[in-house]
């Protein structure tokens, strides 16, 4: 078994990036600038967008971040965004989710515009995803492309399996792994609720993407020997031992599991920090015009 390490691919990713920031700036380009919208004040939401201004100062980007009393109305919110839209020094924006439940994130995401859509979100962006168009992709499919690219792991022709149909992670990534392209070529077979005998669906995995977010829901006997396992969830539980109070598990049970697999990506360590760095390579791709010139 050998661990896909998301730490350091994404640090090396971070390194590449900021060598071609101060090339950029040589040449007296425009430095890219992402922003961030947080509404409320969710532990978790703080603490990742705490974490991607941190990113931006690493690789030498600008960043704005743009914080809301959770009772702003859904109208201000998306005046915010209109503002953005027209400010040229913002070259790409991310609306940290979940929002309250008094906005719709379906308008919200419609309203920024698609060139500024860094999270990929917009529907523009998933249309051109879907026909295999240049266009943002979403951070999170986006970073294990990245993970799969950047490791000996051949995925042509294997039988993807993926957990979970949420437009943020699951969809996307059942697409990204059939397109014709590298990674990519896969038989995918997408899983949710309504799955009948799953076991029988994830053994047949070759690659096998877990992003339902139930903590330790895939077991060793759910996953074939020599499985590559890709490992999404993020959910904080309690952990009176942890200095934070809490502990992160993945969807995959990783002890029982580890020991069946060729590859493993670790929680934390693995998809979460890819996900970073995706987002990262979104923004400079969005202050070169790469998608939308
Ligand atoms: N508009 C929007 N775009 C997103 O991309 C988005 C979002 N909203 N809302 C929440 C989810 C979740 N997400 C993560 C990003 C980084 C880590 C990450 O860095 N995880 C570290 C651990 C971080 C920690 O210690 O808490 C790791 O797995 O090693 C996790 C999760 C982005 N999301
Ligand atoms: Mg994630």
């Amino acid at each position: 078994m050998q661990i896909l390490d998301g730490k350091q691919t994404s640090s090396t990713i971070q390194d590449e990036i900021a060598a071609e920031v101060a090339a950029i700036r040589s040449a007296g380009g425009k430095i890219p600038h992402l922003a961030a919208i947080l509404v409320g004040n969710n532990p978790a939401s703080e603490a990742y967008v705490r974490n991607k201004v941190k990113d931006c100062e690493r690789v030498g980007f600008g960043s704005s971040l743009f914080r809301f009393d959770e009772t702003i109305s859904e109208e201000a919110l998306l005046d915010k965004i209109r503002e953005v839209n027209e400010n040229a020094e913002i070259d790409g924006l991310i609306v940290q989710l979940p929002l309250p439940a008094h906005i719709s994130a379906e308008k919200v995401t419609e309203t920024l515009a698609p060139e500024k859509d860094v999270d990929g979100f917009h529907p523009v962006n998933v249309g051109r995803m879907a026909k295999n168009l240049p266009a943002y992709l979403p951070a999170t499919p986006y970073g294990i492309l990245e993970l799969l690219k950047r490791y000996p792991i051949e995925t042509s022709g294997k039988h993807c399996v993926v957990l979970g149909r949420s437009h943020i992670v699951g969809s996307p990534m059942s697409i990204l792994m059939a397109r014709n392209d590298n990674p990519g070529n896969c038989t995918v077979t997408l899983c949710h609720s309504r799955t009948k005998d799953l076991k029988a669906q994830t053994l047949q995995a070759d690659i096998l993407i877990a992003a339902l977010g139930i903590p330790e829901f895939v077991k060793a006997d759910m996953v074939k020997e020599g499985a590559v396992v890709i490992d999404v969830g993020i959910t904080r539980v309690e952990d009176a031992s942890k200095k934070s109070g809490f502990a992160l598990r993945g969807d995959v049970a990783y002890d029982e599991v580890a020991p069946r697999c060729s590859w493993i990506t670790p929680v934390p360590g693995g998809v979460g920090p890819m996900t970073r760095a995706a987002l990262l390579l979104n923004t400079l791709d969005a202050a070169k015009r790469s998608f939308y010139p």
